[in-house]
């Protein structure tokens, strides 16, 4: 079964609602970039996300970096999966390596927030990826399994068939340095026969693997030709709206 590539860009920590405008019209200017058989979203901060769903082209869809997995109640500061859910949120970054490694998250918590955000019939993006400590001693296969394998846990065959991953090297992310798309297609390999042996076979078919990691849009098209990678978690390249628009062309051109 052919499965749609997505290009989603990661915002972090970056842009004001003014500059979030900015980004929609100028993207909007280069709409015909985006093509129909590809699926974009952007994961921006909270403050940006009506402004994004309003003006952003209408196949670019909006996702979350961030929810707690409780459905309402005392927990100043944090978000429930159906306040997201309820404003057309459509995807939600789960386990980034950032919130692994600065907010302390466990992969229990990790997983607890892909089981709500599932439960919220939103589509959880569970980033997964080693450290350079973990990749110079040859962790690299261990880590990540143990990663998919508990961020996936409790879910359905059918719930985990609608999922994305996405494999982020801790050393690539915002470094410069990529993985080859060699490399970054045999971790992909090994998560997709990991969920078919310890999940479901159709799932493994159906699920997508991004790759994320310094990717910009002179690098895209390499890591879309491989065959177990359908697409790409963008963080510094998907600020500015020229460089989402040439990393659509690429992708555009590589199918
Ligand atoms: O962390 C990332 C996306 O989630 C990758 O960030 P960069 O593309 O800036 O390396």
């Amino acid at each position: 079964m052919a499965r749609t590539p997505l290009l989603m860009g990661n915002w972090k920590m970056y842009k004001t609602v003014a500059q979030a405008r900015a980004f929609a019209e100028a993207l909007g200017q280069q709409s015909s970039a985006l093509h129909g058989g590809v699926e974009y979203a952007i994961c921006a901060p909270f403050t940006t996300l009506h402004v994004l769903r309003v003006m952003l082209p209408a196949q670019v869809k909006i996702g979350a970096q961030n929810v707690y997995p409780q459905k309402e109640g005392a927990y100043t500061g944090e978000i429930a999966p159906m306040m997201l859910a309820e404003f057309g949120t459509q995807y939600v970054l789960a386990g980034h390596s950032e919130r692994r490694t600065l907010f302390g998250e466990s992969d229990q918590m990790i997983n607890h927030k892909v089981r709500a955000i599932v439960e919220n019939d939103m589509v959880p993006v569970l980033c997964v990826g080693e450290n350079l400590s973990q990749k110079e001693s040859g962790q690299t296969q261990a880590i990540v399994a143990g990663q998919v394998v508990q961020g996936l846990a409790g879910l359905s065959a059918s719930d985990v068939a609608r999922a994305v991953i996405a494999y982020e090297p801790v050393w690539a992310i915002g470094s410069g340095k990529t993985a080859t798309a060699e490399d970054a297609e045999v971790v992909a390999k090994e998560i997709r026969n990991l969920i078919a042996e310890q999940i479901d076979a159709s799932a493994a078919v159906s699920v997508r693997i991004l790759y994320g990691g310094s990717v910009k849009p002179n690098n895209i098209a390499s890591f879309l030709q491989q065959p177990n990678i359908d697409g790409a978690l963008v963080g510094g390249a998907s600020l500015e709206a020229s460089s989402f628009a040439d990393m659509a062309s690429a992708i555009g051109g590589a199918l």
